[in-house]
C-alpha cells in the first residue's frame, strides 16, 4: 500500500515478451494463440512462436490474454470541493495497474476558465505517469479566447474531447446558451462534447428542500438529486445535440431515467454514447443510509447511487448495446476529507474509488454471470473507448503493431477487495470485502510487466502521454446530414424570392 513509483522500484522485465499458450481476446474474436513483444509493440499474434533465450516467456495457458484496461473517466489530484483528492498521478495509475487498466484519460480542469493554464498544471501533474494516459478537457465559461484555446489545444495538445458540467451551480455549471456554443466549436473542430448531465438549478432548490428539513446527513445528497433531474439533463443535452448535428458523450450515467433517454435516441439514429461507471453499475444507495457516517459518506458521489434496479438496467443496457463503455470517475477522497460535510452534506467532497476495482468487478458482475462474452468484456472495457477517442488500434487491441498494454486474467482464480490491500491512497473502499471470480495476475504496460506475483514493478516517468486526434469514426457522415438538413430548408428560403 506504499508510493511504489515513489520508492523507486524498478520495473526488472525483459523488453522482449513472449506470452505462451492463451486464449488470445479481441474485441470481436478469440483464439488461441501466442503474443510476442518487442520493445514495447506487439510484433506476432499467431500460434507456436519459438524464441531465443533471452525472451522473458510467460505461461498463460488455461488463461485470458486482453488488451490492457482503458479508463475514459478519472479525476487523479483533482482540486475541488475545498480539497484535493488523494490519489494522484502516482498512486491512482499504481492502482489502476494492479487492477489491470493500462491507460486512463483523466479531465483537466481550467485554471480561472483558461484551458491552457490548466493542461500546463496537468502536464505537471503527470510527469511521474507509470502508465500511460491521455487528456479531456472541461469547458466552464465562455469567450472567444475559450473557443480559441479550444482550437489549439485540439490541434497542437492532443486532445479531442470538451466536458460541460450542467450541474454544480456553485463552482462550473454553465446554461444552455453556453452548452450550445461549446457544442457547434466542438463540431467544427471534430472534438467530441461530453456532459455531466444534472440540473443544477433543481439540485440547489432539492439541497436547499433537504436542509430545510433538517436532513443534513449522507443520504441528504440522494434525496436532494433524484434520477429525474439525471433524466431532464440527458434529454435536454440529447436534443441540443441533435439541434447542432454533432455526437454527444453522457458521462457517468447512474439511472434509468438517463439511460432510457440515452436507449431512445440511439434507436432514432442519434450518435450518443453513455457510460456507466462501475459504482452505478454494482453498488446501490443503501450504503448512503449507514448510521455510521464514514462509511455512509464514502457513498457520495454525483449523480449519486441510485435504489437497487438502477443497477440492474444498467447492466442490462450495456449486455445489450444501448450504453457502450464502462468508466470509474474515479475520485478518491480519505475519511478526514469526507468529513468536511459532517454537519452538511453539501460540504462532503463527490467521488469514488474504482481505477484498480473496474477490471475485476466488470469480469465479475458481467461475465461470470452470464450477462455478456469474453469478446464483449474486451469491446466495454477498452476497445470502444479506444475507438471513441480514436486511438484504435494503437491501443484496445492485441494486435500486430498495436502497443503491448496486455492484462493476462485468470478466470479460475479469486480475488478480494479491501481498503487494507487496494493501491489507492483512500483509507476506504466502496467495493470493501468484494469477493468474486476471475482476477488480474499479470499486467504489462508499455511492453513491460508492472503487476505480477501480487506485486507491482512499476518505473515513474515511464508513461506516455497519448495524444487523440480529432474526427474519429462518430463523426463519419455528419456533414451529410448537415447538407440534408441545409436543402430542406431550400424551400422556405426561396419561398418569398421573386422569380426572374
Ligand atoms: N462524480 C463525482 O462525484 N466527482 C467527480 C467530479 C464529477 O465527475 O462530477
Ligand atoms: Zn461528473
Ligand atoms: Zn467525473
Amino acid at each position: 500500500n506504499d508510493l511504489f513509483c515513489e520508492a523507486g522500484i524498478e520495473a526488472t522485465s525483459s523488453s522482449k515478451i513472449l506470452i505462451k499458450g492463451g486464449t488470445v481476446v479481441n474485441a470481436y474474436h478469440l483464439e488461441v494463440a501466442d503474443v510476442y513483444i518487442e520493445d514495447g509493440i506487439i510484433v506476432a499474434v499467431k500460434p507456436n512462436i519459438e524464441v531465443d533465450d533471452d525472451v522473458e516467456v510467460l505461461d498463460a495457458t488455461g488463461k485470458y490474454v486482453m488488451p490492457g484496461g482503458i479508463d475514459p473517466h478519472t479525476h487523479l489530484g483533482l482540486k475541488a470541493f475545498g480539497t484535493e483528492a488523494v490519489d494522484d498521478f502516482v498512486s491512482g495509475q499504481a492502482a489502476a495497474l494492479a487492477g489491470g487498466t493500462t491507460m486512463h484519460i483523466d479531465f483537466v480542469k481550467p485554471i480561472n476558465g483558461s484551458l491552457t493554464a490548466g493542461l500546463e498544471a496537468y502536464e505537471k501533474k503527470a510527469k511521474k505517469s507509470c502508465m500511460d494516459y491521455g487528456f479531456h478537457m472541461v469547458i466552464t465559461k465562455w469567450d472567444e479566447v475559450i473557443s480559441e484555446e479550444m482550437e489549439i489545444v485540439v490541434k497542437e495538445k492532443g486532445i479531442n474531447s470538451f466536458k460541460f458540467f450542467m450541474a454544480y451551480k456553485e463552482y462550473q455549471m454553465i446554461n444552455d446558451e453556453i452548452l450550445l456554443e461549446g457544442f457547434k466549436r466542438c463540431k467544427s473542430l471534430g472534438a467530441l462534447a461530453m456532459v455531466h448531465a444534472e440540473n443544477g438549478d433543481a439540485v440547489f432548490e432539492g439541497q436547499k428542500r433537504m436542509i430545510e428539513l433538517g436532513i443534513t446527513g449522507p443520504e441528504g445528497h440522494a434525496l436532494s438529486r433524484p434520477p429525474l433531474l439525471e433524466g431532464e439533463a440527458t434529454s435536454r443535452a440529447i436534443r441540443l445535440a441533435k439541434f447542432v448535428n454533432t455526437p454527444l458523450y453522457v458521462v457517468h450515467v447512474m439511472s434509468i431515467d438517463a439511460m432510457e433517454e440515452i436507449a431512445e435516441a440511439r434507436k432514432s439514429g442519434q450518435r450518443v454514447i453513455g457510460e456507466p461507471i462501475v459504482s452505478g453499475l454494482v453498488l446501490d444507495d443503501s450504503g448512503l443510509w449507514s448510521s455510521d457516517f464514514v462509511t455512509a459518506a464514502k457513498y457520495v458521489i454525483s449523480p449519486p447511487l441510485r435504489a437497487s434496479g438502477h443497477n440492474k438496467a444498467l447492466q442490462a443496457a450495456l449486455a445489450t448495446g444501448f450504453l457502450q463503455l464502462v468508466g470509474t470517475d474515479h475520485c478518491a477522497f480519505n475519511s478526514t476529507q469526507k468529513a468536511l460535510g459532517i454537519d452538511d452534506f453539501r460540504k462532503i467532497p463527490n467521488g469514488v474509488n474504482g481505477i484498480e476495482e473496474r477490471m475485476h468487478l466488470v469480469w465479475d458482475t458481467m461475465v461470470e454471470s452470464g450477462q455478456i462474452s469474453v469478446t464483449d468484456y474486451v469491446r466495454l472495457t477498452s476497445t470502444e473507448c479506444a475507438r471513441i477517442f480514436n486511438i484504435y488500434p494503437r491501443k484496445g487491441a492485441i494486435l500486430v503493431g498495436s502497443d503491448a498494454d496486455i492484462i493476462i486474467l485468470n478466470p479460475n482464480s479469486s480475488f478480494e477487495i479491501t481498503a487494507k490491500s487496494h493501491h489507492s491512497r483512500s483509507d476506504t473502499n466502496v467495493y470493501e470485502g468484494w469477493r468474486g471470480k476471475g482476477k488480474v495476475e499479470v499486467t504489462i504496460a508499455g511492453g513491460r510487466v508492472v503487476w505480477e506475483n501480487d506485486e507491482l514493478k512499476v518505473v515513474p516517468g515511464s508513461g506516455k502521454y497519448i495524444e487523440m486526434p480529432p474526427f474519429s469514426y462518430l463523426f463519419d457522415g455528419i456533414d451529410k446530414e448537415d447538407e440534408k438538413y441545409l436543402s430542406s430548408l431550400q424551400a422556405p428560403v426561396n419561398r418569398f424570392k421573386l422569380s426572374t
